[in-house]
């Protein structure tokens, strides 16, 4: 769950960095659109992420995704902020799959939309998706 805390100027400052250079590593031959996220976790590891598209245009991860995938695949389920940046001057949101896929690990999440020049706004997930679809089992 999501472990509730601000990030320290430092940390913002990495979560830029991480993002911005995550991008680097992008497949993204379809879209040509790149996407890097960094994610922080409660212990202070830091996971990267990109996209990874494919021909069977099904099979696209988003670089949110790719970043949860590898946190928790190592056993880490408590994060503290996710930034996400991209090659275009807005504030890109992440899609509506990776919300939903994010939310199950803390709806109160940060998520710090990274422009190329560095500027950043920050958002909260439950804010991108709210009554979002639970299962109380
Ligand atoms: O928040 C987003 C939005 C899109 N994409 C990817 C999916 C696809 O590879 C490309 C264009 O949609 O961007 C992400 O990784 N994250
Ligand atoms: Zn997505």
């Amino acid at each position: 769950m999501f472990k509730e805390r601000e990030l320290t100027k430092v940390e913002i400052e990495k979560i830029i960095d991480l993002s911005i250079k995550a991008k680097d590593y992008a497949y993204c031959p379809y879209s040509k659109f790149r996407v890097g996220a960094a994610l922080l976790d409660e212990k202070g590891n830091w996971y990267t992420g990109v996209n990874i598209e494919n021909a069977s245009y099904g099979g696209v991860i988003c670089a949110e995704r790719t970043a949860f995938v590898k946190a928790i695949s190592e056993g880490q389920k408590n994060f503290v902020a996710l930034g996400v940046s991209t090659d275009v001057n807005e504030f890109t949101r992440p899609c509506g799959i990776c919300r939903q896929f994010m939310i199950e690990f803390g709806e109160h999440l940060p998520i710090y939309l990274i422009q190329p020049d560095r500027s950043y706004l920050k958002v909260i997930l439950k804010d991108l998706l709210p009554d979002h679809f639970k299962l109380d089992i």
